[in-house]
């Protein structure tokens, strides 16, 4: 019998990023990849991410928590889930911060600025190409040499990329709905020059102090939204000295302050977290998944 028959979940959203809460604080249990994909499945309760709360590992860690794409991979890093678990964990405990531990490193997040909003402390972004990470050296990943389409004219060329804990790539674009990244999407997220995949955004610049973008998500597809990505776009902006440290970030389900903190580089992501409804699992969806 699958440890989640049965167990109780919240569905949450972060601006749009759909995303379903389980608390496995007391138990010893894992999520296997089937678990999570049967969990994602029309019959189960549709998601992006799978956010699991698992007994803290770390002294003043609220939870260790582990993040499933909808294809059943795990990924390190989760910005909007993030914010979501936080909403629970201080509704729940009365707390308004609290440090969680992801694969990603220790997370602080807090409650604010304003009421309604929640904000997580993403750390620090990573530039080498072996932590991103990329199959072959590049010494400037502010842009690499990468494109798709005829050789002289490329469709999509040149982005920057950054690991937020997971790895992301950002092409810069004029129109962020000019392309067809339902087609383009998989074909990059896999290129060879990924051996982990990627999330791939498209972002146009507005102005110093705004982006719009949009993410093909690695292992789930189009979103409404992604907080990793939003985070990873504001860093690479800023790196290209095309921004500032402090940027609004509006993606299709909503809007996000990113913040590149000049003291120590960490990156805070601001933005709400949305609570649906709450349920429990049918355990005739994990029938086929667990031996
Ligand atoms: N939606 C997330 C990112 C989730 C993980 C990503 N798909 C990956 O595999 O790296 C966010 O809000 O950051």
């Amino acid at each position: 019998m699958s440890t989640l028959a049965n167990h109780s979940f919240a569905k949450m959203n972060g601006i749009g990023n759909e995303i379903v809460v389980v608390d496995l604080r007391d138990s010893a249990a894992t999520v296997t990849p089937d678990e999570a994909r049967a969990v994602a499945s029309p019959a189960g309760v549709p998601y992006d991410q799978l956010m699991v709360l698992h007994p803290p590992r770390v002294q003043g860690t609220s939870a260790f928590i582990r993040i499933y794409n909808n294809d059943g991979s795990e990924a390190a890093a989760c910005g909007n889930g993030m914010r979501c678990v936080a909403r629970q964990v201080f509704e729940e405990t009365g707390a308004n911060a609290l440090t969680f531990e992801t694969r990603a490193g220790l997370l602080n997040c807090w409650a604010g600025p304003s009421p309604g909003l929640y904000t997580v402390d993403m750390g620090m972004p990573k530039f080498g190409w072996q932590d991103i990470p990329l199959a072959e050296e590049f010494r400037d990943t502010r842009y690499i040499e990468l494109q798709i389409g005829p050789i002289d004219a490329p469709i999509l060329h040149s982005p920057s990329v950054v690991s937020m804990g997971n790895p992301h790539a950002i092409f810069w674009v004029d129109d962020i709905e000019a392309y067809d990244l339902e087609r383009f999407g998989p074909l990059l997220e896999n290129h060879p020059i990924f051996p982990d995949r990627a999330n791939i955004t498209l972002a146009h610049v507005v102005d110093r102090e705004h982006i719009v973008m949009r993410t093909w998500e690695r292992g789930a597809g189009l979103t409404k939204a992604c907080g990793s990505a939003a985070c990873a776009t504001a860093v690479a902006a800023a790196r290209l000295k095309r921004t500032g440290r402090t940027v609004h970030m509006t993606l299709p389900g909503g809007e996000l302050t990113i913040e590149w903190r000049a003291q120590d580089d960490h990156v805070l992501m601001t933005g709400p977290a949305a609570f649906e409804f709450a349920g429990r699992f049918d355990p005739a969806l994990f029938a086929t998944s667990v031996a």
